[in-house]
């Protein structure tokens, strides 16, 4: 059976090792000149063992370019205010460039309130309504890009996937991954169609696809079949699915069918190593960013 061999991994988990070591040349010639460490605070609020784990990540990811991270871990039973006290601390602290309060956040608390209170300039996720609009908006530019979307799309700019006049497909239109992935790729003069749970007929619009990204948490959802030859897939998704032979019991795989899909397509993220530590990297990207602008340091 002929095997397309020309299809390749895109290796996230290498462009992110490099992202982390410009990263880390910027942070130190930032101390060394003017005696500024950029710093990130991340609440997180309950026990969720994987919001546990990514924060571990993100600050381990910290430690290794020399940002300083400050952590807030509140009980699951934290009022919304008590969390709403913690975001005004971060805002106030000078210290403090980037506040990231990690989510799903218990179904007790209002997000919307929680996000809005972030002050704007210290808004590293991109998730202020303000940054997302701003986002949305031809000729406008937000403070700040939604980390796991940028990363996305750095991928795509590392591997000289060129975006301009493409048809690209959105599998999912979450406010934190699927809508801003949409917007992005417009911005970059992608043709953009988003397909969710009630489009009729998705395989057919995915079928059409140049450039894919998967977001919507379903395992294995894409298969070969509805890719287009020789398309450029990015796999946001990270489920877990049974496998006994694994020490945790359990593996992560994606959205898309990766056996199937690196026959088909030029092209393929895969899970883990693939988005997942870009998202880290442009956190740690954003918080630079943020400490530099109020800095006035280029
Ligand atoms: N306010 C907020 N900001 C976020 O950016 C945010 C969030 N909430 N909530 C949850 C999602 C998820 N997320 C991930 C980050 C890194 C990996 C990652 O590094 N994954 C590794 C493997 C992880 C593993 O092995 O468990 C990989 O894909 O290779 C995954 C997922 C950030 N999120």
């Amino acid at each position: 059976m002929a095997m397309d061999s020309s299809a390749k991994v895109i290796d996230g988990k290498s462009v992110a090792k490099q992202i982390r070591d410009e990263i880390t040349a910027e942070v130190s010639r930032m101390r060394e000149s003017i005696g500024v460490i950029p710093g990130l605070a991340v609440i997180l609020v309950g026990d969720r063992k994987d919001s546990a784990t990514y924060v571990r990540n993100k600050k381990k990811a910290c430690e290794s370019v020399g940002i300083n991270s400050l952590e807030a871990n509140l009980p699951e039973d934290s009022t919304e205010e008590e969390v709403l006290n913690y975001i005004a601390g971060y805002n106030d602290d000078p210290s403090v460039h980037g506040i990231l309060v990690q989510l799903p956040l218990p179904s007790h608390m209002n997000e919307q309130n929680i996000l809005n209170a972030v002050r704007i300039e210290k808004d590293v996720d991109g998730f202020h309504p303000l940054n997302i609009g701003r986002l949305a908006m031809r000729g406008r530019e937000p403070l700040f890009v939604p980390c796991t979307p940028k990363g996305c799309i750095e991928l795509l700019h590392r591997y000289n996937v060129s975006i301009k006049g493409k048809r690209a497909v959105v599998i999912g239109r979450s406010n934190i991954v699927g809508m801003p992935a949409a917007l992005l790729l417009q911005r970059e003069d992608a043709t953009v169609s988003i397909v969710h749970s009630r489009t009729s007929n998705p395989e057919e619009i995915i079928r059409q696809a140049d450039i894919i990204i998967a977001a919507v948490g379903q395992a294995n959802m894409v298969r070969g079949s509805w890719i287009k030859p020789g398309a450029v897939i990015i796999d946001v998704g990270i489920n877990p699915v049974e496998d006994p032979n694994s020490p945790r019991g359990y593996k992560l795989v994606g959205d898309v069918c990766y056996e199937e899909a690196i026959r088909i397509a030029s092209a393929v993220t895969p899970v883990p190593g693939g988005v997942g530590p870009m998202t880290i990297a442009m956190l740690l990207q954003n918080t630079l960013i943020s400490a530099k602008r109020v800095h006035h340091f280029e």
